[in-house]
């Protein structure tokens, strides 16, 4: 049949589009069994973690030792007195007595013929992570004599690493040690003034520092080894990595290799290049070269007081006989988060020695791992976190939030969108309404009752981004709205409400949100606004770590927001305006 001369088909029918199909949603591969990570040669002790229970507390004992650590008198004033800390949460209780036991002796800076231990911890948003590695941390450094870089923590965003800085200020006053940060918040040259100071000696094979403790996002940290004259990691004692899996999800310049080879100078970058100078027959170029490593920062040497590294490689030119004691490593690497991936291969490429792995987390259902429970997507949440759904149409969603918002009289709420501009957009309409509100209802209890909300985004400048937290510590603004810059690890106190206006995109990221509130044994409410369509998939993320059951549906009555739509209509009218025409034009229409 001659298909070019068929006749035209006649057009369909004008009918509404079919449905769009709808796909499954995407799937978890199973978790490695127990069988596959032992031959994978995943440490036992990483398989069989040590469970701690959530709601275990210790009472901060007066007297040194009796609460079973080693905490010092000056740390035990510090914590009981201007800190406030009376008693050792659950993660606190198994990792100080491990990193800092109650002993006679303070503990020994280095101890490269019995190497410490690393430690793997997963405990809840806001139980007390942070204390339970700077606590240690000082208390071990606390007697050093020389000023040497000998505690790194790495953090993943400047706004973390300024909170961690303000804990280890606060605990180790008194004690002489010094903290600095590398963030690129200030200039180069004067974070390298800061770190190594400016007269570093022109062969400064052993390194400098102007700090004990260091606080660095890891993008900059690598642009120091690379580049910073002097800087060194070898009198490393304790590798920190907060919020580890996502720093072990992201590769910022490959810093974990870079890091990791670091801690030996005979590994670092510079002496690489110098190895390979000396095999270059050009002597010339040779010698250009070296002089190039050694300015980039690069040590060849080690430092006698550095055993950190003293490990197999020996030092140079020393030949070891048989009657030597092999030395090791003594940087103990220290991994923290509220979701720390038991990944092996990303635990693997950290070269940890004999970890311990802890976990704070409800040891009701110990045998769920065996009955193919995703540990990967397991979490514990706090437990004074209550967390409730609202399903809503898509175009019902604001009203939803402005219901929320005056029914539960919120005073310090965190609110979560999908995007900054998400972020930036609900804001203006927030704070539209609440002015249309005000001038529908009028009088000074209408005022009394507005909700302050301002955006906080990366789209505000770090100085912009601060005044917004001040004002809303100091309840000046009652709502945040932002995007999940600050879901991870940012300590507000006193958050009452999280609310997920826009769902977040995966478990972890739920946990981090939601672990905004409900911290430091404190009660906190958890809303998500789930769009009818979203039902399904906000489901299954919940679904696969078994926690959908633990969400509450609640149900809106229409008579509980009929009183919101007409506010509502006049700043979704505003906001068309405002983005349309620039703030400018907004302003003069509706004063007109
Ligand atoms: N033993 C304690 N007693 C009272 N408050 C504590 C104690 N330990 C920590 N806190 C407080 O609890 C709050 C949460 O601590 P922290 O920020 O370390 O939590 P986190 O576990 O790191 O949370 P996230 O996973 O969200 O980063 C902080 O305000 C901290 O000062």
């Amino acid at each position: 049949m001659d298909v070019d001369a068929a006749p035209a088909a006649a057009p369909a029918p004008a009918s509404p589009p079919a449905a769009l199909l709808r796909l499954p949603s995407a799937t978890r591969p199973a978790p490695p069994s127990a069988a596959v990570l032992s031959a994978l040669n995943v440490h036992a002790q990483v398989r069989d973690k040590q469970v701690v229970d959530p709601l275990r507390k210790v009472r901060i004992s007066e007297e040194v030792g009796q609460d079973g650590t080693g905490v010092g008198e000056r740390g035990r004033k510090r914590l009981r007195g201007e800190m406030g800390v009376e008693e050792w949460f659950a993660v606190q209780t198994a990792v100080l007595p491990l990193l800092l036991p109650a002993s006679a002796t303070p503990p020994a800076l280095y101890s490269p013929f019995n190497p410490p231990r690393d430690v793997c911890v997963s405990a809840p948003t806001g139980s007390g992570k942070t204390l339970s590695y700077v606590v240690p941390i000082v208390e071990t450094l606390q007697h050093r004599v020389v000023t040497r870089l000998r505690a790194l923590v790495l953090l993943p965003t400047r706004d973390l690493v300024g909170q961690v800085r303000e804990t280890f200020e606060s605990y180790l006053k008194g004690t002489g040690l010094k903290v600095g940060v590398a963030t690129g918040q200030h200039s180069f040259a004067h974070e390298q003034n800061v770190l190594v100071g400016e007269s570093v000696a022109a062969d400064c094979q052993g390194g400098s520092s102007q700090v004990d403790i260091l606080i660095a996002t890891p993008g900059r940290l690598i642009d120091h080894l690379k580049a910073t004259r002097g800087f060194s990691l070898q009198h490393l004692r304790f590798l920190v990595v907060d919020e580890a899996d996502r720093l072990l999800t992201q590769s910022f310049h490959d810093w974990l290799p870079t890091v990791l080879s670091a801690l030996k100078p005979s590994f670092s970058a510079a002496a690489l290049a110098e190895k390979e100078n000396d095999a270059d027959p050009t002597g010339g170029r040779r010698r250009e070269r070296k002089t190039k490593a050694r300015a980039a920062g690069g040590l060849k040497e080690a430092d006698a007081l550095a055993p950190a590294w003293w490990d197999a490689e020996g030092k140079p030119g020393r030949v070891a006989s048989d009657v030597d004691e092999r030395c090791h490593g003594s940087c103990q690497k220290l991994l923290f988060s509220a979701t720390l991936s038991r990944d092996p291969a990303k635990i693997d490429a950290l070269h940890l020695h004999r970890p311990v792995y802890i976990s704070v987390e409800d040891a009701l259902d110990p045998h769920a791992e065996d009955e193919g429970v995703d540990h990967e997507l397991k979490f514990t949440f706090p437990a004074e976190l209550s967390e409730h759904m609202i399903i809503s149409p898509a175009s019902h969603k604001p009203l939803y939030l402005f219901h929320l918002l005056h029914t539960l009289s919120i005073s310090s709420a965190l609110c979560f969108t999908k995007s900054v501009e998400a972020a930036t957009r609900l804001a203006k309409l927030v704070e539209f309404f609440e002015e249309a509100r005000v001038a529908s209802l009028g009088g000074e209890a209408a005022e009394a009752k507005r909700v302050v909300v301002k955006a906080y985004s990366s789209e505000l400048a770090p100085g912009e981004r601060n005044k917004v937290l001040r004002e809303f510590k100091k309840g000046e603004v009652q709502m945040l709205i932002c995007s999940d810059l600050i879901a991870r690890g940012i300590d507000i106190p006193n958050v009452s409400h999280v609310i997920s206006y826009d769902i977040p995109a995966d478990m972890r990221k739920y946990v981090h949100r939601v672990g905004r509130t409900a911290r430091a044994g404190n009660k906190g409410d958890a809303w998500s606004l789930v769009e009818e369509q979203e039902v399904a998939p906000f489901k299954s993320i919940m679904s696969s770590a078994q926690h959908y059951a633990k969400i509450g549906r609640v149900r809106v009555k229409d008579s509980a927001i009929e009183d919101f739509v007409a506010p509502y209509q006049v700043a979704l009218e505003r906001l068309r305006l405002f983005f349309a025409t620039g703030r400018e034009r907004e302003r003069s229409t509706v004063a007109a």
